[in-house]
C-alpha cells in the first residue's frame, strides 16, 4: 500500500521565526505517519530549527534543494550529507523552478539524486510538463524523457526511496490547477515509464505526487484518483491553517 503524502513547499518564504511559529501551531494535529505522511520543504536557513521544533511529531522536514557534492569548493551550495546529520532525510530536487531560473539540466538533477540517495536522503523528484495536454503532441515524450534521464542509472533498491512529482508548469503558480484526470494522467503515464524502467511490482510502490495550485477546493477530487498519491503544495501550504485543511482534507 502507498502511504499518500500532503507535501507543503514554501520556496523562497518566510524566514526562521515564521518557520518555527508554523511547526507550533500544527506539529500537535497532524495523522500518524503510517497512515497519511506530511511534510514542509523550507528554506535552508530556517531546516534546522524547524526539525528542532517538530521532534516528536510525525511532520517531516525537507530541504527544497541540494549539491552532488558532499564538501569542497562549492560557494552557496548545500551538502548533502550536511543535510543528513542535521536530520533533513527528504529532499526536493528539480523542481521546475529551479531548471528555469538556475537552468538545472536533467544531467545535474540526475547527479543530485544519486548523491541524496548514496547519504540517505530520500528525493521527491519533480518532473514538469511544460505543454498543455489538450495543444501539444509531443508533451507524452516529454514527461517520459524527463523521468528516464533524470532517475537514469538508479538500482531498484534505490528507486523505492524515491518519490516523484508531477507538476505541469502552466499550473504552478498560476491558481490554474490540471483538472483530476489530466492530473492522473501525467502520473499514470509517469507510473507506467517506472514500470518499463524497473518492473511493474518497483512502479506500484513508488509514489507520485500531483502539484500545481493544490487548494483545499481542489484537493479531495485530485486525492480520489487512483494514481495521484498526494500533492506538493505551494502557496496554499504557507498558511497553517489552509495546510491543516489541506491534511484533513
Ligand atoms: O512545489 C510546488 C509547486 O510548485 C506548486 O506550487 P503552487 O501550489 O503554488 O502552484
Amino acid at each position: 500500500m502507498r502511504v499518500p503524502i500532503i507535501a507543503g513547499n514554501w520556496k523562497m518564504h518566510k524566514d526562521v521565526q515564521e518557520a518555527v511559529s508554523f511547526i507550533e501551531e500544527v506539529k500537535n494535529q497532524l495523522p500518524p505517519a503510517d497512515q497519511l505522511e506530511t511534510a514542509i520543504a523550507a528554506p535552508t536557513l530556517c531546516l534546522v530549527p524547524m526539525v528542532k521544533a517538530a521532534e516528536e511529531s510525525p511532520l517531516k522536514i525537507m530541504a527544497e534543494n541540494c549539491y552532488y557534492k558532499n564538501e569542497g569548493a562549492y560557494t552557496g551550495e548545500t551538502s548533502p550529507y550536511a543535510l543528513y546529520q542535521a536530520g533533513i532525510h527528504h529532499v526536493i530536487l528539480g523542481h521546475s523552478e529551479r531548471r528555469t531560473y538556475f537552468n538545472e539540466t536533467d544531467e545535474l538533477i540526475n547527479k543530485k539524486v544519486k548523491a541524496a540517495l548514496a547519504n540517505g536522503l530520500c528525493p521527491i523528484v519533480c518532473c514538469d510538463d511544460t505543454m498543455r495536454r489538450r495543444v501539444a503532441g509531443k508533451k507524452v515524450h516529454w514527461v517520459v524523457s524527463r523521468i528516464l534521464a533524470d532517475l537514469h542509472g538508479l538500482t531498484n533498491d534505490e528507486i523505492c526511496h524515491v518519490t516523484i512529482a508531477y507538476e505541469p508548469s502552466w499550473a504552478i503558480g498560476t491558481g490554474e490547477s490540471a483538472d483530476p484526470d489530466q492530473a492522473a494522467e501525467g502520473c499514470y503515464l509517469i507510473r507506467q515509464t517506472i514500470s518499463d524502467m524497473y518492473g511493474d511490482e518497483v512502479a506500484n510502490n513508488v509514489r507520485i505526487l500531483y502539484g500545481g495550485s493544490v487548494t483545499t477546493s481542489n484537493i479531495n477530487a485530485l486525492m480520489a484518483k487512483n494514481d495521484i498519491d498526494g500533492v506538493l503544495v505551494g502557496a496554499a501550504s504557507l498558511n497553517p491553517e489552509t495546510f491543516l485543511q489541506l491534511v484533513h482534507h
